[in-house]
């Protein structure tokens, strides 16, 4: 599991352990991580020319003090100091000695256009969104000659708790972290500026508290799905029931079956008008159609606007066991939900469902998934390249994994069905929504092998990716 802290949590984590341990310690835990992913970056530190961009803070004092490890290494070191009268003295004395220099300012864009690496460190957890116009010019330099970044802690001028980009902010090649990742390198827009983020472990783990987010990890997924066992049947496996599709959009009801078929359960029930019904049978000729008793609902995708599939939905909801509310379903989710339920808005439809404009959704995912989680009292997954899932009771999950190649018609209701079976074999709604996305995304993977695909490819890959996490257990 990756789990990511507020800066609160971890500055209270920092002052406990750096209580127990000499001055200095968890710098130079920090700086020794930062100078072996260089290393590793750079295939290399011997002769690669390195520039660090240094603020004020003890974030600049990293980025100086792993600058001079790489100059003992063989690299040659050159720091911007954006404030030359307050840059960290410890690190920039520890630079000098190694043989590294200051940049004069006139000679910057010469340092940066030679540079192979630039070590991002402008701010880290002290810093507040935005970058400094003195900051801003050196950053412009390096984005013109394209020079690849390595961000210290964070990328700087991210939002740290929240992964809101509102200003300016760096954008890196790979982000070294130290001790637990932050908000922001998990959810977007934060998550894509961080780039592959590589956690150093500087001991803060036992004075960490529940984190803020979590992030499921192969073996997590694992541990958390249902699998049949000598005395199971299809009823004890869970039935779901599939309320997709209308004679005008057949295919979604033969996606949401494809996904939810995918998935670790005993029995769909696909209940809907004749024409989506039959071609959901004569594709799946195990499905059932027509209502029965179920485990869970899938509601929602492509249902149209005929009235009596408002009540299909309504019936769903007002029954007693799980809900998973998709698409045209959430125009039928009108007040606050009770039991079960999770729903399954792309931006725009919850963008709608907050009456807020979607770049709002766009720009703040965390903020707006939380609140309608609130609003609605029911588990929220916003999909998008790092999928929210939040809950009412607070807790957050976001999937990183995965690839762009999923985003293709019809991919969110073989999402919904995968989601919905896993809710049908007893998951609740935060279990059921992450780890539905989790194999979805590595179906997916497996599916694109890089190239293009459709629905109907990651509805078919998702018992190998349902393989492929099972072998990942234990790891
Ligand atoms: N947590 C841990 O366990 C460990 C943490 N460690 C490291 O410490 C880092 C936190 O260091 P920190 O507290 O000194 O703050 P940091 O982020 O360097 O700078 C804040 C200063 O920058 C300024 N400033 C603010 N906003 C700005 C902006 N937009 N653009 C430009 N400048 C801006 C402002 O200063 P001002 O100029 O206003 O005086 C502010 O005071 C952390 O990220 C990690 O790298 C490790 O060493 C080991 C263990
Ligand atoms: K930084």
């Amino acid at each position: 599991m990756r789990t990511a802290h507020s800066v609160v949590q971890i500055r209270a984590a920092e002052a406990a352990l750096m209580a127990t341990v000499p001055d200095g310690t968890l710098m130079d835990r920090a700086a020794t991580g930062l100078a072996t992913a260089c290393v590793d970056f750079l295939g290399g530190a011997y002769g690669a020319d390195v520039v660090i961009v240094a603020g004020s803070g003890a974030n600049g004092g990293d980025a100086l003090y792993a600058g001079a490890r790489l100059a003992r290494r063989g690299a040659r070191v050159a720091a911007i100091l954006l404030d030359p009268g307050k840059a960290h003295a410890g690190g920039l004395a520890a630079l000098r000695s190694a043989g590294g220099h200051v940049v004069p300012e006139d000679e910057r864009e010469d340092a940066v256009a030679r540079a192979d690496l630039v070590l991002d460190g402008i701010v880290g957890i002290g810093g507040k969104p935005g970058l400094r116009p003195e900051a801003a010019a050196v950053m412009e330099l390096v984005e013109r000659y394209d020079v690849p970044v390595v961000a210290v802690d964070v990328p700087s001028g991210i939002d740290v708790d929240t992964g809101e980009t509102p200003e300016p902010h760096v954008r890196a090649a790979v982000t070294v972290t130290f001790g637990t990742h932050k908000v922001g390198l998990l959810v977007d827009p934060g998550a894509s500026a961080a780039g592959v983020v590589h956690l150093v472990d500087i001991g803060l783990g036992p004075y960490l508290p529940d984190p803020v987010v979590e992030s499921l990890q192969a073996s997590d997924v694992a541990a958390l799905l249902p699998a049949p066992d000598r005395t199971s049947h299809k009823y004890t496996r869970g039935v779901l029931g599939v309320v997709a599709g209308s004679d005008q959009y057949t295919g979604a009801a033969v996606l949401a079956v494809s996904g939810a078929l995918g998935g670790p359960l005993g029995m769909v029930r696909y209940v809907g008008p004749d024409e989506p019904a039959r071609l959901v049978r004569a594709r799946w000729p195990e499905v059932v159609a027509g209502e029965g008793r179920v485990q869970a609902w899938v509601v929602g995708s492509g249902l149209g606007d005929a009235p009596e599939r408002a009540e299909d939905v309504a019936r769903a909801l007002a029954d007693d066991v799980p809900v998973l509310v998709d698409a045209d379903g959430l125009r039928h989710v009108l007040a606050r939900c009770e039991g079960e339920v999770l729903l399954t808005p792309h931006e725009g439809e919850l963008a709608r469902m907050l009456e807020v404009e979607r770049s709002n959704v766009t720009a703040r995912r965390l903020h707006y998934a939380c609140e309608a989680a609130d609003r609605w009292n029911a588990t929220v997954l916003l999909k998008g390249a790092t999928t929210v899932v939040a809950s009412p009771n607070g807790r957050v999950r976001v999937n990183s994994v995965g690839t762009p190649w999923v985003a293709t018609a019809g991919s969110g209701d073989v999402l919904s069905g995968i989601c919905g079976a896993l809710l049908a074999g007893g998951l609740s709604p935060l279990d059921a929504g992450s780890v539905g996305c989790f194999l979805h995304e590595t179906a997916g993977v497996l599916a694109s092998r890089g190239g293009p695909i459709v629905a109907e490819d990651i509805a078919a890959a998702l018992p190998d990716a349902y393989r492929y996490v099972r072998a990942a257990e234990g790891t």
